[in-house]
């Protein structure tokens, strides 16, 4: 990692990103009755425990569940009566949850699992009105709605961070081979995102894609890593690692935690001390309203013997665990794996509403439908550790075309790139050069009596593709 950092690039003027419309809609009008009494009953008794100093964030925190509560048909009036009768028998207080024993036995019955690696959180202004719209998404929500909720959502991740350009300029990474020579699993790669933008990592298994995101992320492992990567023009360093939020392929959380204890604790533990416990448990609750998890919150996580939340909503714990830090460079590991289409779409739309709060947001991503693809802003597709494309999501597929690389049958975009970066040509017309290479190829097999046929590989691909550009030129 060393080498890769003591010489970063200057960084031409960033480009433009963003796009695409928040994520969510609201849930107020489905929720059960008893739901919304026990949120406005419990947001009560935040607001007793509120200091005075925090008096008007506050209030518009206790109204914006008021407000979801509301949305079930109960007026304001009716409301309040309604937290005074239930105030005294709150039991999932946020306060109980974190002092109650049970709670802690819980917890400590669980193996530890939180990655509290960063506290760069700045808390917000006193005062500021945070959203009174619950509008994120549930599980029950349709792709059309999403859309419109899109629309109607309103942010909660209002508080600045700092914007961060990431480049990175012909990293390489080799692994150290007991025999032989050292294993290159990475090739010469570049690219850049900017704040405002989803960066999307796509390959076939094995491609390289987590190591490319965790040498990006500063988290590399043991290999060599060459090149540069740099942030804002800057290498990487101390202070950068807490503007970073790292979500895993198989992030731990404790088994026996509600979604809301396991994000109060997080709030707890990661963020500043400059913040009160008030604000930070107050924080915890906007990550839950924010990752319209408000219908789970007080269900376990589970796990393998316990059954718990459904994967999207672990997913999303998990993505609440780091923007709890309100980091300004977010990495996501395959965020999407094992979950249908329309959750996936939900997730890559939340990542697209980070984005658009000012976040750099770069996700690896393995069999995107043709929706999501879209949704990317920029796109990097790996094959075998080598460059195949970096670029616009959508402009991934004219370019190809423009090489001779085209799909002969319909075909998700996604699917087509994954094919080409594998190397199968099956269903997709490639150049005459590629063609005849793999003409050459399956002679000579023929002539060894071989009964495999040839395949060309991503690193044909990339040669051929090379070739032809520099004939364009
Ligand atoms: N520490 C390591 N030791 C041995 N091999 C490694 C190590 N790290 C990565 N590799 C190898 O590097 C290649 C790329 O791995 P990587 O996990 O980055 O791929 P990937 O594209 O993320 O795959 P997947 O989609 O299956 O998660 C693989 O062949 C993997 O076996």
């Amino acid at each position: 990692m060393e080498s890769i950092m003591e010489k970063p690039v200057a960084v031409d003027a960033a480009a433009g990103g963003g796009g695409g419309g928040g994520a969510g809609r609201t849930r107020s009008d489905q929720l059960a009755p008893s739901q919304s009494l026990s949120r406005t009953a419990s947001a009560e008794t935040v607001l007793s425990n509120a200091d005075t100093t925090s008096l008007s964030r506050k209030s518009s925190f206790g109204r914006k569940r008021t407000a979801s509560a509301g949305g079930g048909g109960g007026g304001g009036g009716g409301n309040r009566h309604i937290r005074k009768s239930r105030s005294a028998q709150l039991k999932v207080d946020v306060e109980d949850l974190v002092s109650s024993s049970a709670a802690l036995s819980r917890a400590s019955s669980a193996s530890l699992g939180f990655s509290f690696t960063f506290t760069g959180f700045t808390p917000p202004p006193q005062g500021m009105h945070y959203s009174a719209d619950p509008t994120t998404f549930s599980d029950d929500d349709s792709p059309m709605d999403i859309e419109a909720g899109a629309r109607r959502r309103k942010k909660l991740m209002t508080e600045p961070t700092l914007p961060i350009y990431l480049k990175f300029t012909e990293v390489k990474y080799r692994l150290s081979a007991k025999k032989g020579s050292p294993r290159e699993i990475l090739g010469g790669i570049s690219g850049s995102v900017s704040p405002g933008e989803v960066l999307a990592l796509m390959g076939p298994s094995g491609s390289g894609k987590t190591t490319l995101l965790s040498i990006l992320g500063g988290r590399a492992g043991g290999g060599a890593v060459e090149g540069c990567v740099s942030y804002n023009d800057e290498p990487y360093s101390k202070s950068l690692k807490r503007r970073i939020g790292f979500v895993t392929q198989d992030d731990v959380l404790f088994t026996h935690l509600t979604v809301k204890e396991t994000l109060t604790y997080a709030a707890l533990l990661r963020l500043p001390r400059t913040m009160t416990r008030q604000q930070k448990k107050e924080r915890a609750m906007d990550i839950i309203y924010e990752l319209g998890l408000e219908r789970c919150q007080d269900t376990m996580i589970g796990g393998s013997f316990v059954r718990g939340v459904s994967g999207g909503e672990r997913k999303r714990v998990c993505i609440g665990n780091e923007i709890l830090i309100n980091p300004s460079l977010l990495f996501l590991d395959e965020p999407t794996s094992g979950l249908d289409s329309t959750t996936a779409l939900r997730i890559v739309q939340l990542l697209h509403d980070i984005a658009e709060d000012g976040k750099t947001v770069i996700t690896t991503i393995h069999q995107p439908s043709s929706r999501l693809f879209h949704k990317f802003d920029k796109l990097i597709l790996l094959g075998k550790g080598s460059l195949l494309y970096f670029g616009k999501a959508s402009e991934a597929m004219p370019y190809f075309q423009s090489i001779g690389c085209t799909p002969l049958i319909a075909m998700n975009p996604a699917e087509f790139l994954l094919d080409l970066a594998n190397g199968n040509t099956n269903d997709v017309s490639v150049p005459s050069e590629l063609d005849d290479k793999v003409h050459m190829e399956n002679h000579t097999l023929e002539n060894n009596n071989s009964k495999n046929d040839y395949r060309p590989s991503a690193q044909d691909v990339h040669e051929v593709k090379h070739e032809i550009n520099v004939l364009m030129l």
